[in-house]
């Protein structure tokens, strides 16, 4: 498989590396230098785009996919308000797009367990729900794309909760997001159900970035020849 690579910094590397290494071809390599290989002559030789760059820049990018007729793999967060309007215009242009905020298989079989969590604590209002997520410094958005996603799971199953905030201090029917930035620290999520009796935590804690940058490989496989809006659930098959 030919791949593009939009987005050359710490998981355009971490992708490359596995990417290689499974015997795909890496035929772009493309960051703030290298704007031209944007173009559609360039991106339509690659069979598919990977696309890890930055909250304002990822919109463009996957347009310019779509423009050159090339499925692509996202995992830039912190730009999600512009999600509808890529998923409407992949859709109009027959064109085809897997967005995830967190490609490691452990994260999304952590998705699945903290629906599942959610489910069971939505009639046990003795507890109170909160969440932390830790990242290393770099990190641009918070809360992260992957607490984004499970306080979502959470407030479509927990009817005391109305909405996440980004703060540690909050209102009963909040969602508390703690954010913390810690180097090296990849990517750690917590959620917990507290009461006065006892604690429910889960956590899952990646140890590398290998995780997500294999995940993205595995996507993009299974993303090439189709057309259509996909998730890490069609892939994973949860
Ligand atoms: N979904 C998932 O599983 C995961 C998602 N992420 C997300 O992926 C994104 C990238 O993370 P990470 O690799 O750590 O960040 P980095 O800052 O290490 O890399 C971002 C890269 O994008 C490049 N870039 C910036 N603007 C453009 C542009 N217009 N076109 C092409 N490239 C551009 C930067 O170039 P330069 O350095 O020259 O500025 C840099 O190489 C983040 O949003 C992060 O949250 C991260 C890990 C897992
Ligand atoms: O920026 C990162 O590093 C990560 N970003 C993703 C997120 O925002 O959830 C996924 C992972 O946690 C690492």
């Amino acid at each position: 498989m030919k791949i593009a690579l939009i987005g050359y910094g710490k998981m355009g590397k971490a992708i490359e590396a596995i990417a290689t290494a499974k015997g795909h071809e890496i035929i772009h390599r493309i960051d703030v230098n290298s704007p031209h290989l944007l173009e559609k002559e360039h991106l339509q030789q690659a069979d598919v785009a990977i696309e890890f760059t930055t909250p304002e820049t990822a919109y463009d990018n996957i347009l310019k996919c779509f423009e050159a007729n090339v499925p692509v793999v996202c995992g830039t967060t912190g730009w999600l308000d512009k999600l509808p309007d890529i998923k409407a215009r992949c859709l109009e242009k027959h064109q085809a797009f897997l967005y995830a905020s967190n490609f490691s298989i452990g994260v999304n079989i952590f998705f699945e367990i903290n629906k599942r969590l959610a489910e069971l604590m939505a009639s046990q209002t003795q507890y109170d729900v909160r969440m932390e997520e830790i990242h290393h410094t770099q990190k641009k958005d918070a809360p992260s794309g992957t607490a984004i996603t499970l306080a979502e799971q959470i407030l479509e199953r927990q009817y005391k909760k109305t909405r996440w905030v980004n703060k540690e201090r909050c209102k009963p029917e909040e969602l508390s997001i703690v954010s913390k930035r810690i180097d090296p620290a990849p990517g750690t999520h917590i959620v917990t159900y507290a009461s006065d009796i006892d604690d429910i935590t889960i956590t899952h804690t990646a140890h590398s970035r290998e995780g997500f940058a294999a995940g993205a490989v595995v996507a993009a496989a299974w993303l090439n020849g189709k057309k259509g809006i996909f998730t890490m659930k069609d892939v994973l098959n949860l």
